[in-house]
């Protein structure tokens, strides 16, 4: 048992960094196996470490008893809050780097090295129980730099999927890295090589997208999974999930021509040439480009609305490219029939392959994303009451979280903290905890605006639709619903009695124009600074 144990540490600590193998791996100890042999079991002390371990190493740990004992069992990590190993752990944190597993225990691939490794530095052991643990910690020049970006290894680092140098893409410490021979296809695809499934965390809110996702890599093209749409609201990883799908494919060498793009690009190229008198060159060159495609990626689709021209251009090249057999995912921020202003011959095509809905994560996914990200700073220790306290008070979506991290990251770094507590990210998300406890209110919001334009707070409620009036008004929505928990109904009753339609109309313009009027954008600032003391 104590050998195939350190055959797990090692297998889980590939690539990983020693404060993560500290904080997750360190922390179980195997019970054994059941009496009828169908479950290993591995105990946590915690439903944090449980929960975690559950999800990420038990299905390795699966496939490495098939390996080894050939033997198909289920993993189950139990709770016991006496695993008194943890007392006894001794990783050294002295170096802040990779952990390779001990030359001679490895049974699997060792992970990719980084670029600058040197020779091991340390090597430590460590005790479970009456299970020793060792391993060996190198140098990496990364850590000694911290303030360069740091892609995160993921927990687990793909393997090279095919012998074949030419035609393989690596994956190295989470990016993608496409050989010589291929970067202009790559490039050519927009795809972000960071945003892959190896880094995408997975909870219920998106399992199922994910896991379809995955079968359209092996189905690529294949009716009733094409196009895949992807919908739910912002920030919740449908974009990263859209370029996990194009840079997977790419990978794999399914695809040789693949294009990324938002809808608004789309829309912008379109009426670029049309401006320009070049429309004919369009359809003989740009539009024969994209019919060419082998996979298309299409983001935000929801920004077709109301650009005729383009929907009509667009279902041109969705024709063109379905028709062939050729892949098409789309993303919106609603389900398809939901979609306004849109062609309904588009709508029943996007209807007519797999329609899958990406949700806000649960407490324990955010918890686990933020460790996820964390991993990306080997120079800070995030705790795990600190995880879970971003987590708790950050909940509306996953790009607000990274924020959160990023803010309580830069306060630490600032004043060379390298741990992170609750105490510093109260400190560092203090506005933020302001709207997250409700301290801000509409009626607040209302009254600030008001004051802000020089209007009567009553004129915001009333029906006026004098052009100054209406805009300021929302302002105020906008405001209201970025800064406070209520529901878009709940902000149209306190509008006046308002539909909540008018209150997404508000919040869409305002955003809009945010992006554009740098005006708006200011006032806009001051009046979240002021609200947010
Ligand atoms: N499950 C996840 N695991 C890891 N990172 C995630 C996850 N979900 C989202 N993210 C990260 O959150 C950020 C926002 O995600 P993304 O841009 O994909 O959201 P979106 O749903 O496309 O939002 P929008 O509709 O505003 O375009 C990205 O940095 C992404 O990598």
């Amino acid at each position: 048992m104590t050998e195939f144990w350190q055959q797990c540490v090692n297998h889980l600590s590939q690539g990983v960094a020693p404060a993560h193998i500290k904080q997750w791996i360190m922390p179980l100890s195997p019970i054994g196996f059941n009496e009828d042999e169908t479950e290993f079991q591995i105990a946590a002390p915690n439903p944090l470490k449980q929960n975690w371990a559950q999800m990420y190493y038990a299905p390795l740990i699966k496939s490495l008893i098939k390996e080894t004992f050939n033997h198909d069992v289920e993993v189950v990590v139990l709770i016991n809050k006496n695993v008194s190993a943890n007392k006894d752990l001794t990783v050294s944190t002295a170096t802040q780097n990779p952990v390779q597993v001990k030359e001679g225990l490895q049974t699997t691939p060792s992970a990719p090295k980084a670029q600058h490794m040197s020779q091991p530095a340390v090597e430590t052991i460590s005790k479970i129980g009456e299970t020793q643990i060792s391993v060996v910690i190198e140098e990496d020049e990364a850590d000694i730099a911290p303030s360069q970006p740091i892609i995160a290894p993921p927990i687990h680092q793909a393997k090279d999927s095919s012998s074949d140098e030419q035609n393989e893409v690596a994956i190295n410490q989470g990016v993608l890295d496409v050989p010589e021979s291929k970067r202009d296809l790559y490039q050519a695809t927009y795809l972000n090589p960071n945003l892959t499934f190896a880094n995408l965390v997975v909870g219920h809110s998106n399992e199922l997208a994910e896991a379809t996702a995955k079968n359209v890599v092996r189905n690529l093209g294949r009716q009733g999974y094409n196009p895949l749409f992807l919908y739910g609201s912002t920030g919740l990883g449908k974009t990263h999930l859209m370029h996990a799908i194009g840079n997977e494919l790419f990978k794999e060498g399914k695809v040789r021509y693949a294009r990324y793009i938002h809808a608004n690009d789309y829309y912008t190229e379109i009426s670029a040439k049309m401006r320009d008198g070049k429309w004919v060159d369009y359809r003989l060159q740009d539009a024969q480009e994209y019919a060419k495609l082998d996979l298309l990626l299409i983001d935000d689709i929801q920004f077709f609305r109301n650009k005729e021209r383009t929907q009509q251009e667009f279902f041109h090249l969705y024709e063109a490219l379905v028709s062939r057999g050729k892949q098409i995912v789309i993303c919106s921020d609603t389900y398809p029939r939901e979609l306004k202003d849109i062609e309904e011959r588009l709508i029943s095509r996007f209807n007519s392959g797999m329609t899958i809905q990406i949700e806000p994560p649960e407490l324990e996914m955010r918890v686990a994303i933020l460790m996820k990200k964390a991993e990306n700073h080997h120079y800070i220790e995030l705790t795990d009451e600190a995880a879970f306290f971003i987590a708790k008070h950050i909940r509306s979506n996953v790009r607000e979280l990274e924020g959160g991290l990023q803010k309580v990251i830069a306060f630490a770094q600032f004043r060379r903290m390298k741990e992170i507590t609750v105490d510093i990210c109260k400190e560092a998300l203090k506005d933020l905890l302001r709207v997250a406890n409700g301290l801000i209110t509409v009626e607040n919001i209302q009254k600030t605006v008001a004051d802000f334009y020089k209007i009567k707070v009553a004129d915001i409620y009333s029906k006026s639709r004098r052009a100054n009036i209406v805009r300021v008004r929302h302002v105020a929505m906008y405001l209201a619903k970025e800064l406070t928990r209520k529901s878009l109904p709940e902000l149209g009753q306190a509008f006046g009695g308002r539909d909540h339609s008018t209150v997404h109309h508000a919040v869409e313009r305002i955003t809009e124009l945010r992006a554009t009027d740098r005006e708006l954008n200011h006032e806009l600032h001051v009046l979240e600074q002021t609200l947010k003391g």
